[in-house]
């Protein structure tokens, strides 16, 4: 397991001002940038030229979720555009081990996520090619909605499996994250926080971000 990482969504950042929005989070590991396409989704975010303005507004990387129909297409389109790490869902990709193959060559992270559903084990020896695999706990498509328990055990079997093959993988969890629940998600093996509500509805998000870091400090346990 790698150190602890927190990266705030600003999906329900003020989007009319994300310039501001990203330099409130400066203690922050990563920001994660939601791209949904109302298509993979019942959601429409923002997308690639967005995300380039964006970019020059801060040094912290950019980690971007790819909710989108083929990401075969235009996943590697967002590393170009500066991201650090790509991550798109394996229930949209047709070619997933090309697809990382891909990200890594334009010289990002590669990522895959995995929505609620869909079960870790069928792509247990594609871990390999994954600098992160994501684990969602909520149905992608909205910020703000309830922390699914469910996930838990998908989180330490993936974790399981990657003792097993004994690769640095990042563990990456997304939806419902706050103070409440992210010990249950450091205790089942995550190592990469998503929150998005919990630091932009603090009054403070930059104090939020710390605090979720070291409640899941608290907990972790290092290997
Ligand atoms: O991918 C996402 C939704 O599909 C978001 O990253 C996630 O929901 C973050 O928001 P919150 O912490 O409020 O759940
Ligand atoms: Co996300």
């Amino acid at each position: 397991m790698g150190h602890i990482q927190i990266t705030p969504s600003i999906l329900n950042s003020d989007l009319a001002n994300l310039g501001a929005e990203v330099r409130r989070i400066g203690s922050a590991d990563w920001v994660h940038v939601d791209v949904m396409d109302n298509a993979f989704v019942p959601n429409l975010t923002l997308g690639l030229p967005v995300i380039e303005s964006l970019r020059k507004h801060t040094d912290t990387p950019f980690d971007a979720h790819l909710m989108i129909e083929d990401p075969d297409r235009w996943a590697p389109a967002y590393a170009e555009v500066g991201c650090g790490s790509v991550t798109f869902h394996v229930e949209a990709a047709k070619a997933p081990v090309r697809l990382a193959r891909e990200i890594r060559k334009q010289g990002a992270r590669a990522s895959m996520a995995l929505k609620p559903a869909t079960p870790i084990e069928p792509y247990e020896d594609l871990l390999p090619e994954l600098d992160m695999l994501l684990i969602m706990t909520v149905e992608p498509g909205f910020g703000g909605q309830k922390f699914l328990d469910l996930c838990l055990p998908k989180i330490r079997r993936a974790r399981a499996m990657m003792d097993k093959h004994g690769i640095e993988t990042w563990l990456q969890v997304d939806g419902g994250v706050s103070l409440e629940t992210i010990e249950r998600c450091a205790e089942a093996g995550a190592d990469v926080f998503v929150a998005g509500s919990a630091v932009y509805s603090a009054a403070d998000p930059d104090k939020m971000v710390a605090e979720l870091r070291a409640a899941a400090e608290a907990v972790a346990t290092v290997r």
